[in-house]
């Protein structure tokens, strides 16, 4: 674990909190097959794999939010809340019947959680994506064994870049902050770890808004998941 143990003082690392989306699993082929199939269901045009890309990250509600405002090129503040809600609803419907299929655990994602659990650190899942989806997601992946605690963007009020869920997943775990690590892949995992001084780690493969996640400075950069073993 020597990569990420560098971020702690030696023998402090007691657990890791990982984000999903980006960093975990390749889910935007899902996503944007489900917000797609509501934006035509909705009567707009779909919007297609890489601008999908770009609009992860805030959970589902900005990502229904940001699709409904591209479709009526109007700005992000300005999409109308009902037409929103109608793009928001029919895409849960949809990402709900498959939320896995055409999404890609990233290479040496498993081996590493296994290792990190063998050597007895506790694992959990940071994410903004609803938690109902999430654990499906885990499930379908073969990692859920390894991360019992799951936060999800709407477990809390508050979703990263706030870190109340970053605090809320040490808690479950039973661990101070001080012994805990966030491994992510965006600007939004970086301030909510930066906001409770824990060390970030990012991988560069994810998805940051169409951004290199290198702007926001975390403290570890990598550009394979195995790399932080
Ligand atoms: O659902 C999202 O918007 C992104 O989720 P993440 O926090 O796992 O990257
Ligand atoms: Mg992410």
């Amino acid at each position: 674990m020597s990569r990420l143990a560098a971020l702690r003082a030696p023998h402090t690392l007691r657990g890791i909190l990982f984000d999903l989306d980006g960093t975990l699993v390749d889910s935007v082929p899902d996503l944007a097959w489900a917000l797609d199939e509501a934006l035509l269901a909705c009567g707009f045009a779909a919007a297609g794999v890489e601008r999908v890309r770009g609009w992860v990250g805030n959970g589902a509600a900005k990502l229904a939010q940001r699709a409904t405002a591209w479709a009526l090129s109007v700005a992000e503040e300005a999409a109308p809340e009902h037409e929103v809600q109608r793009v928001l609803e029919s895409f849960y419907d949809f990402y709900a019947s498959d939320s896995s299929s055409r999404s890609q655990l990233y290479p040496g994602v498993r081996e590493a959680l296994a290792h990190w659990s063998q050597l007895g650190l506790k694992l959990a899942c940071v994410t903004n994506k609803p938690e109902r989806f999430t654990h499906p997601i885990l499930r379908e992946f073969a990692i859920d064994q390894y991360m019992p605690v799951v936060v999800g963007g709407d477990t809390l009020p508050q979703r990263k870049p706030d870190p109340a869920p970053l605090q809320h997943a040490c808690e479950l775990m039973g661990l101070a902050p001080e012994n805990v690590v966030m491994v992510g892949d965006s600007a939004n995992d970086v301030g909510a770890a930066r906001a409770i001084a824990m060390p970030v780690a990012c991988v560069s493969y994810g998805y940051n808004h169409g951004e290199p996640v290198s702007a926001a400075q975390p403290d570890i950069l990598v550009d394979h998941f195995a790399d932080l073993v």
